[in-house]
């Protein structure tokens, strides 16, 4: 079939990659001068594992093309879009990359296309679109709606193996047409209508972001009683009703999805008159999961003022060089108001973050040069080369207290704690002779946080 992608971000590329290699002939349009630009070179605009390989090879044999021009998918019958819909400041969705798009595909349609929706758009929103936008079309132009679930970081394999694959559509031949074009995809097709469909996105991102936080609500007990979040987090997980995924407690939700869809579908309820009080719970823990790590630093430190705090990791989670809503920045940038001396490394997202993170920052080139005179290190990421650190030498480059802040539960507590270092995790409990003591939130801090969506 010949397809075209518009957008190649995450999700736009990825799909346009995977579909050349399915044996497509695949355009993908992109406004950015400089991605596009990449992109014609051979070069990917951002990293996502087994990415390349599938670039390289569908613009090898031809079935992969690069195009800034809406007038080079015309030819396609399948038109997919891809580009982004983030957040405003208040948590409506700003449309306004969908609505680019679209109108120019309306302007220049020369014979009939499905117009595939990947895009996270809220609900209602194709109806209006077909009502509003597509009908002007002098060729008709059939909207499904097909949500897509990839994450970053294995975004291929998610492509590749989804637990489904959802398709929302009122005509029968257009949604077959669609279905046929995952065939190689062994998953589930579920058809309903396009609202649905739309809906199903938000609420599984909602009920994601819920676990999130429901975790990191039981953490933040535990702390308190004296429990530990690690069996208490696999046992709960244990129940299959329950499942296991998404119960990592930690420093909260980043990204440029949880963030923006749960403020998104908060909108969308308060627009709708409901309140959706369960989201918005979700949401403010959240946002307070990031304060909290602060609180514990300034417990733990006694004055922040002048201390050097080495933070390892600034992609919002470990795979990517993805920063978008990373809660390692929105700590940074806590610390910074507190005159923090700051110094980062991260693997991969060095380069994105250099681009926001203010020059007082210091960019070191590798974990242990991050390390040095630093009274406190946080682990903001994942990353498994934080978790292998050689805990001894870290101890000789740091200073006193030499507290390790463990935000995402992945380092080694004991070894940490026999190296004569102090050690905190999210929600472990409290060793007398190695910790200086719970923290228990003040009251200003359990006021309700606003949607804090301002850099999507
Ligand atoms: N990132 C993810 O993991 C993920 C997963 C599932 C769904 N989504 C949703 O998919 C959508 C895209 O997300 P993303 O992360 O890939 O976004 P992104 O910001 O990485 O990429 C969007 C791209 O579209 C381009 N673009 C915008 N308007 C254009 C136009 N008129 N013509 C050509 N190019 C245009 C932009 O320049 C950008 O490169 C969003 O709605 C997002 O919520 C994202
Ligand atoms: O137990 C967990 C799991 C995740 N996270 C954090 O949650 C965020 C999002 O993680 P993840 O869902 O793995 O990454 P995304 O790439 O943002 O993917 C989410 O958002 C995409 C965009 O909508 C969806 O397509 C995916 O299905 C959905 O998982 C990251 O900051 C993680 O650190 C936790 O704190 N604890």
């Amino acid at each position: 079939m010949r397809i075209a992608v518009i957008g190649a971000g995450y999700v736009g590329l990825v799909a346009a990659a995977c579909l050349s290699r399915s044996g497509h002939e695949v355009v993908c349009i992109e406004k950015d001068e400089g991605k596009l630009a990449e992109l014609q070179d051979g070069r990917l605009p951002f990293y996502e594992a087994g990415l390349a390989e599938i670039f390289t090879a569908g613009v090898g044999k031809g079935s992969l093309h690069f195009s800034s021009e809406v007038a080079a998918c015309l030819d396609a019958e399948v038109v997919m879009i891809a580009v982004g819909t983030p957040a405003r400041p208040d948590g409506r969705i700003d449309l306004s990359q969908i609505y680019g798009a679209v109108s120019r595909i309306v302007e220049q349609a020369r014979f009939p296309q499905l117009i595939v929706m990947k895009s996270t758009v809220p609900p209602g929103f194709g109806e209006n679109l077909k009502a509003r936008l597509l009908s002007r079309a002098g060729v008709p132009l059939t909207y499904l709606a097909n949500p897509e679930f990839l994450r970053e970081g294995s975004a291929v394999r998610d492509w590749y193996y989804p637990d489904r694959i959802v398709i929302g559509g009122d005509q029968e031949l257009a949604v077959a047409k669609l279905a046929r074009l995952y065939a190689d995809i062994d998953a589930p097709v579920v058809t309903m209508d396009v609202g649905s469909a739309e809906m199903v996105k938000y609420a599984a991102n909602a009920f994601l972001a819920t676990k999130i936080s429901f975790i990191n609500e039981i953490a933040n007990l535990c702390e308190l009683v004296g429990a530990d979040i690690l069996p208490v987090a696999r046992a709960v997980g244990m129940d299959r009703r329950i499942g296991g995924e998404f119960l990592q407690a930690g420093l909260g939700y980043g990204g440029s999805c949880f963030p923006k869809d749960t403020c998104g579908l908060d909108f969308v309820s308060t627009c709708n008159g409901y309140a959706f009080n369960l989201l918005k719970a979700v949401i403010e823990v959240n946002n307070r999961q990031r304060v909290l790590a602060l609180r514990k630093l300034r417990g733990m430190l006694g004055t922040l003022h002048d201390k050097t705090v080495c933070v390892l990791g600034l992609a919002f989670k470990p795979g990517t060089d993805d920063i978008r809503e990373s809660p390692a920045l929105d700590i940074i940038n806590l610390l910074l108001d507190e005159g923090v001396k700051i110094r980062v490394y991260d693997p991969l997202a060095m380069k994105n973050a250099q681009r926001l993170l203010p020059p007082e920052v210091y960019s070191a080139s590798g974990t242990m040069a991050a390390l040095e005179g630093c009274h406190a290190l946080l682990v903001a990421t994942a990353w498994p080369e934080f978790t292998g650190l050689d805990w001894t030498a870290v101890k000789e480059l740091m200073r006193p207290p030499r507290l390790v802040l463990d935000g995402r539960n992945c380092l080694p507590a004991e070894e940490i704690i026999k190296n004569g270092l102090v050690y905190q995790g999210v929600g472990r409990p409290a060793k007398p002779e190695n910790q200086p003591g719970n923290i228990i939130l003040p009251k200003s801090d359990r006021t309700p946080f606003r949607c804090q969506v301002t850099r999507c």
